[in-house]
């Protein structure tokens, strides 16, 4: 019941329970972008994303990654959760460019509530939640990252982490800032997000967007070690000092979500946006070229 409600408020062109039950399952039948494994003795999920050729936050990709979440904080036996790529290299390239142009505005609408539902769940998730960063993670994969309790990166120098919307020409939401805000501290910020810095693994290590660079080899035992860390703190406490110390940055957005998505909608659909997007896709595919 619960899950279908929550696929309810994400997919709201659906008219009935039946209608989001088979959209759902259809999504589902179709691919899975998301593949889950679970270690029930350890108590221990993996996440791994899977939506080549980027691990882009597409809606569908977000909605799984919703309702996968859903399912694992309804798992009691499931107490800390791990997220990596599937195939290292991309951790995840962020939200999806091609939610975000060339749509009408009921799909920008629909795609961020959408994101904004996964952030809400993600930073208040009760489990451990610990970011195996093995690839490139720019933009929305930092958000993702810096949602969790901690984040290992792999030492290699071709991957980068950071918040690089302002490259876009593209402004990152109050609630992206926040994030970045608590996880770096305010001055770093500003200077992190106007310049939309992306930073290979000592730089990041050094500012503070990751805990710990390894190896690229031990970056998934490193990912299991400090789990094992985290997890012999008892969970009631730990949890109730997290939603302690989130809870302010969560009201903020709560507070004004119908405006965010609002303010999303009129700034993504403006002309001079789109033709910043249009351009950054053409410059992916001729670098690719
Ligand atoms: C004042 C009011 C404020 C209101 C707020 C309003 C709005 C703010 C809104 C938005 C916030 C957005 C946050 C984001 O996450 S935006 C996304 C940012 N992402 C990036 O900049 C990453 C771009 N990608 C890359 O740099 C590289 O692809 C990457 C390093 C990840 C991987 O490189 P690789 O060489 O392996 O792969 P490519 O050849 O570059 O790409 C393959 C293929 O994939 C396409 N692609 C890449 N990234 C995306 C993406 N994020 N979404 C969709 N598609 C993507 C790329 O175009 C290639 O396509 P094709 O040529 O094969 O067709």
């Amino acid at each position: 019941m619960a899950l279908a409600s929550r696929a309810r408020a994400l997919l709201p062109g659906a008219r009935s329970w039946g209608a989001v039950l088979a959209r759902v399952t259809a999504q589902r039948a179709m691919s899975h972008r998301v593949v889950v494994e679970t270690d029930a003795a350890a108590g221990v999920a993996v996440m791994k994303f899977r939506n080549p050729p980027v691990n882009s936050l597409s809606l569908e990709m977000v909605t799984e990654l919703v309702i996968n979440l859903e399912k694992l904080e309804n798992d009691k036996t499931v107490r800390g959760l791990i997220f990596t790529s599937e195939s290292p290299g991309v951790f995840s390239s962020g939200l999806n460019l091609l939610d975000m142009y060339g749509r009408n505005p009921a799909h920008y609408a629909e795609y961020w509530k959408a994101v904004q539902e996964l952030w809400l769940r993600l930073y208040q998730c009760p489990m451990v939640t610990v970011a195996t960063i093995n690839g490139a993670c720019p933009a929305g994969g930092c958000l993702i990252s810096m949602t969790c309790d901690y984040r290992v990166m792999a030492d290699n120098p071709k991957y980068t982490i950071g918040l690089n919307e302002t490259q876009l020409g593209i402004v990152a939401p109050f609630w992206f800032k926040d994030t970045l805000v608590n996880t770096i501290g305010y001055r770093a910020s500003e200077i992190s997000l106007q310049l939309g810095l992306l930073y290979p693994p000592a730089e990041a290590l050094r500012v503070g967007i990751v805990d710990k660079v390894v190896p690229e080899d031990q970056v998934h035992s490193a990912a299991l070690a400090v789990m094992a860390q985290w997890l012999a703190i008892p969970d009631h406490a730990r949890q109730l000092t997290k939603a302690m110390l989130r809870k302010p940055t969560v009201d903020n957005l709560v507070r004004q979500r119908d405006a965010d998505i609002q303010q999303f909608v009129s700034f993504i659909s403006r002309d001079s946006i789109q033709k910043g997007l249009q351009m950054y896709l053409q410059m992916l595919k001729q670098k690719k070229a």
